[in-house]
């Protein structure tokens, strides 16, 4: 797989280590023993700022995650005309209703897939108004067909303007009409997410019927959870098979967000490999992000994990048990975590189910497969994942990142067991977590950015 170089123009002003051109790790020097407050869910963010806007009223949003893909969703709304303040980590946005105040311009959204997804369906419900849509040219390779094909069913006028499928699409605000629509979530949720938000805003009642099996369906959960929050009921089945949402509106509100469980888990994930001990001050294990099931594998490989009210927290085992065969496809951002996890356990790990992660950020099975067969490791690669065989890996030339946070993140890791691993564009996990290598430096890993 050929590896492009990193779009560095979807960095945006809350990027880190724009001037890093590499990352070289070593092993900390003892166990790390620490605590660390992980920043707010990018999921939760982004759609609390998206539907924020299209509330009735005022909304603050309390320790908002702080990275590319939540500034480029508030510069969007800016750009529409969104009276948007941002003080540390707390935004207020003014709700316009799901009228747009700035009729026509164009809306960059970097690498953001929840952007892409959640934010044409916010526009086409509008009234009046024409913008273009554009991400960076990854997320322009990303699908979003079934989402627009949905979209256009229900009333909307979407349009792409360069690769039918493709971002950029034109969308031409004339409201929802509602009526029976069906998508796909095969390949992904964002596409049902994207239209239920948008949904309450249509004129009649909208009724979904999901045609397939949905990737990870705990984040249609955190939708309708949210959604719920700012005052709008959605009915459905036990399954999410099928959706009615009657016209509602949103009311504004006063959210505190939870911390991100998908980044919570590198940390957790650094204990596991040294047999140290990590607790994630600000996150319990009643939250809906499906990440949160990575508890359960830690504990499979033989980690030791408590959580409370307060926090969770890990300790790592001597040596970690591998020799199974797990389904990621509920949590399938934790694919490449435990794929670097995976050469430190005492016998083979193979992941299934994750087809859908090869349209991600990069094409993550090969990316991971590729990154471990130049460290040394056996890897099978599978149409819908990989198996993992124990090794010890050598850190040769700098590994590339493939400007995909969650690569760069995960081969991090393997940086906690082995003297020397060096990792090209260091920066690109601003996506989601610009701090992380600040963050790991003070639980003790050692990092030298150049
Ligand atoms: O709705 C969301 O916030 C997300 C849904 C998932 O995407 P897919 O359903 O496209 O896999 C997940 O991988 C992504 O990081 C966030
Ligand atoms: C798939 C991811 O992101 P996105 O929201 O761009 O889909 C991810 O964060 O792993």
């Amino acid at each position: 797989m050929g590896v492009a170089e990193p779009e560095r123009n979807s960095r945006s002003p809350w990027a880190a280590l724009h001037d890093k051109e590499e990352v070289e790790i070593h092993p900390p020097s003892q166990p790390p023993d620490g605590a660390i407050a992980v920043s707010g869910s990018k999921s939760y963010t982004n759609r609390a700022i998206i539907i924020s806007a299209l509330a009735e009223g005022p909304s603050i949003l309390r320790d908002i995650l702080r990275s590319d893909d939540s500034y480029w969703c508030l510069d969007a709304l800016q750009k529409l005309g969104v009276s948007v303040q941002v003080e540390g980590n707390t935004v207020s946005i003014e709700g316009t209703g799901g009228e747009w105040p700035n009729p026509s311009g164009s809306l960059y959204i970097g690498a953001a897939g929840t952007i892409a997804r959640f934010l044409p369906g916010a526009l086409a419900a509008g009234s009046s108004g024409s913008w273009v849509l554009e991400g960076n040219e990854r997320l322009s390779e990303r699908p979003v067909r079934p989402l627009v094909k949905a979209l256009n069913t229900i009333g909307a006028d979407i349009r792409y303007t360069a690769n039918v499928g493709q971002l950029p699409i034109n969308i031409k605000a004339r409201g929802l009409t509602g009526g029976m629509v069906t998508v796909s979530g095969a390949v992904s949720s964002q596409f049902l997410s994207g239209l239920l938000i948008s949904s309450p805003y249509a004129e009649q009642r909208t009724e979904i019927r999901v045609v397939d099996n949905i990737v990870q369906h705990a984040y249609v959960g955190m939708t309708i959870e949210l959604m719920k929050r700012y005052g709008v009921v959605v009915k459905h089945n036990e399954a999410y098979e099928h959706f009615t949402i009657e016209p509602q509106r949103y009311k504004g509100q006063d959210i505190q967000l939870e911390a991100d469980a998908s980044t919570s888990c590198y940390f957790l994930a650094y204990a596991a490999l040294t047999g140290g001990h990590i607790r994630i001050t600000n996150l319990t294990a009643a939250t809906l992000q499906p990440d949160i099931g990575m508890l359960k594998v830690f504990e499979r490989m033989g980690c030791r994990v408590s959580s409370d009210a307060d926090g969770i927290e890990l300790w790592g085992p001597d040596s970690l048990q591998g020799g199974f065969t797990i389904s990621m496809r509920e949590m399938s951002d934790q694919t490449l975590t435990l794929a670097v996890l995976a050469p430190f356990a005492d016998a083979p790990i193979t992941i299934t189910d994750v087809e859908h992660i090869r349209t991600h950020e990069c094409d993550r099975i090969s990316a991971m497969c590729n990154s471990l067969t130049r460290l040394g490791i056996q890897v099978e690669e599978h149409r819908d994942g990989l198996t993992v065989h124990p090794g010890v890996p050598i850190p040769g030339e700098a590994l590339a990142t493939y400007d995909d946070h969650r690569m760069a993140m995960s081969l991090a890791l393997i940086g906690s067991r082995v003297g020397g691993l060096r990792l090209r564009d260091p920066g690109c996990v601003s996506k989601t977590c610009p701090s992380f290598f600040e963050d790991m430096r003070k639980l003790g890993l050692q990092v030298k950015l150049s």
